[in-house]
């Protein structure tokens, strides 16, 4: 489907192939996709099926094979070490599914360590840490290392970590797939109220109901995009007809 909002990213024909020795796989095959400002797209498919890949190329963590990938129409594949760098701390936010904080850092040393590195000021740094960790609910976690903190208030602190630069778009690689479903939920809950306020994310899950929250879906198969859907903004009250065609969608049973 066409549409009539913007393109963040474009990616053009982009392919990822893995060598190991004398064997190739091509993980990400000649793949055309646009990600629109704004949106909050899913990406979902198979164990295997190249979403991560996909991910990390569109986010400028990993290089790609052969293809191109456009950032609010600056090219970036092409770009040094040093300049993709500088593209991920500014203009990007990366949740892990492992969360990977640093362990010998507080949950407020983790936040704030790419407004650091991004070249922002201390005062800066510290005003937009206080205010993510009030937003987060980790008041009162802020002085313990992650160890001394819950899966769900690790994953809150790695989603502040992810927005201390205010990024234009956030990726998260199942943010929910290490927290149980409380967490899970409040996470997602999270994620959902950014994009209500403008925020673009793009996020890889195996969950349908973590699924629903998109408003674009894409399905990713063998490294192609399979099929896609649209919906509108989140409504709670749509989950059961939304699980019902994105089931089929992915299950290949529409
Ligand atoms: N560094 C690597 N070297 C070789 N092959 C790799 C490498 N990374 C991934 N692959 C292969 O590329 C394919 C796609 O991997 P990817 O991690 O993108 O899949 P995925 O859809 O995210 O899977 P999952 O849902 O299990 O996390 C897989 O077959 C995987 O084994």
């Amino acid at each position: 489907m066409k549409s009539t909002k913007r393109a963040i990213i474009r990616a053009s024909n982009l392919c990822r192939t893995y060598s190991s020795g004398s064997e190739q796989f091509h993980a990400i095959r000649n793949v055309n996709l646009d990600i629109y400002e704004g949106d909050f797209t899913v990406i979902m498919g198979n164990s295997g099926s190249g979403k991560s890949t996909l991910l990390y190329m569109l986010s400028g963590l990993d290089r790609v094979s052969v293809g191109e990938v456009y950032f609010d129409d600056q090219r970036i594949d092409e770009n040094n070490e040093k300049e993709m760098a500088n593209f991920r701390a500014r203009r990007i936010g990366y949740i892990y599914q492992s969360i990977n904080l640093v362990p010998d850092l507080t949950i407020y040393e983790n936040i704030a360590l790419p407004g650091y590195i991004a070249g922002s000021s201390t005062k800066e740094v510290t005003k937009k840490a206080t205010d993510l960790i009030k937003a987060m609910d980790l008041e009162g976690q802020q002085f313990r290392l992650p160890s001394q903190t819950s899966g769900g208030q690790q994953q809150r602190a790695a989603i502040a970590r992810a927005l201390i630069n205010s990024p234009e778009v956030i990726f998260a690689d199942e943010p929910t797939g290490s927290l149980n479903y409380d967490q899970g939920v409040a996470v997602l809950d999270i994620l959902t109220e950014l994009n209500r306020n403008g925020q673009s994310v793009v996020m890889v899950t195996h969950d349908i109901k973590a699924a629903c929250r998109a408003d674009r879906l894409i399905v990713i198969r063998d490294g192609k995009v399979n099929g896609e859907l649209h919906f509108n903004k989140y409504d709670e009250q749509d989950v059961p007809s939304r699980e019902a065609v994105i089931f089929s969608l992915v299950s290949g049973k529409g």
